[in-house]
């Protein structure tokens, strides 16, 4: 059966691009029988990036039905907190980058930290993106910026606008697939236009009063054109929840806090009020950072007020 990935799904109907003999086609399909055996009750059952098997219609040149979904290596989801299910962002993806902003947006290290976790859990390796690097970064940003390098992040800067560090990110993400995330506005479209000439990517007006751009990409989108890899545009993203993992295993993806982890006097440790907590100490000390201990906090919060239905759920597949 033909094999196709998924490059944009709009209304239960999902594009793929399939090969054949060399020349790539593009076919429309609806899900076979409505419903996938790999459909865990989730927000979308296929995801951008997804391989899948299809059947094309004879009749109809060019569309088909979606029969099955190879497993994934990797995803990148959040939690849909209106439906209460894992809202699968993209998948298959060798990197995610997280795109931010020194100022309009501002800098939001809450945003990146919870990206972080979110790839983490689905396995997907990130890259953190500054672009606009035209706008100013004070103190507080690039100290953050300099703790994620220290953990071993990619941290890079771009200007979409003028072109700066442009040339250099295509270089380093050539003949990758790669997924680009980040608040509205940050400008990921304008980047994506640069990089891929021809996307032809609708480019939003930064909405003043609330200093935020407003939601001009609808889903994530397989862009098409002459680029040695695939690149993905996503929805300018205001939160993400996060979901697939237990409260209690929350510290081990936060890596500045893997060497304290073992050291706590209570196992297990939620690292927030148990005494003789070495994650604690450490914030303390000054060997974690205190802002990454706040986003954890955070975090574990809104993963304690998760249904449990949705903390067991595994972040992959
Ligand atoms: N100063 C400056 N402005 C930029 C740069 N890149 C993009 N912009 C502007 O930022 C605004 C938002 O850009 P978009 O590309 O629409 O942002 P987006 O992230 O795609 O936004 P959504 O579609 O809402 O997700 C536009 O007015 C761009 O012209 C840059 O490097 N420097
Ligand atoms: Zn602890």
């Amino acid at each position: 059966m033909p094999l196709g990935r998924v490059a944009s799904g709009i209304n239960n109907i999902y594009t793929l691009f399939s090969e054949e003999n060399g020349r790539e086609r593009e076919i429309s399909c609806r899900i076979k029988g409505k419903k996938l055996k790999e459909d865990l009750g989730r927000y979308n059952p296929i995801a951008v990036g997804d391989w899948v098997e299809f059947e094309e219609d004879p009749r109809h040149e060019g569309s088909g039905m979606i029969v099955s979904r190879r497993e994934r290596k990797n995803v990148f989801a959040r939690l849909n907190r209106k439906r209460g299910t894992m809202q699968t962002i993209a998948a298959n993806m060798d990197l995610l980058v997280c795109l931010s902003s020194p100022e309009s947006p501002p800098f939001r290290p809450r945003f990146i930290d919870r990206v972080l976790v979110a790839a983490a859990i689905g396995d997907m390796p990130v890259m953190i993106l500054v672009n606009k690097m035209d706008q100013k970064m004070d103190s507080a940003m690039t100290g953050r910026l300099e703790i994620y390098r220290s953990l071993g992040w990619d941290v890079r800067f771009c200007s979409a606008a003028s072109g700066e560090g442009v040339d250099e990110l295509v270089e380093s993400l050539r003949g990758m697939d790669v997924a680009f995330v980040g608040q509205s506005g940050v400008g990921k479209s304008t980047l994506l236009n640069r990089i891929v000439p021809g996307a032809d990517l609708a480019v939003g007006e930064i909405t003043k009063k609330y200093n935020r751009g407003s939601h001009t990409t609808c889903f994530a989108l397989m862009l098409k054109g002459d680029f040695p890899g695939r690149l993905v545009d996503t929805p300018g993203i205001r939160e993400i929840d996060i979901a697939g993992i237990l409260p209690l295993d929350l510290g081990h993806y936060f890596p500045d806090f893997q060497p304290f982890l073992e050291d706590c006097a209570f196992s297990p440790c939620y690292h927030d009020h148990e005494p003789r907590c070495a994650v604690r100490d450490a914030v303390e000390e000054g060997r974690i950072h205190p802002d990454r201990y706040e986003s954890y906090l955070r975090i574990l919060e809104q993963l304690q007020g998760n249904e449990p239905e949705y903390v067991r759920e595994r972040g992959k597949n």
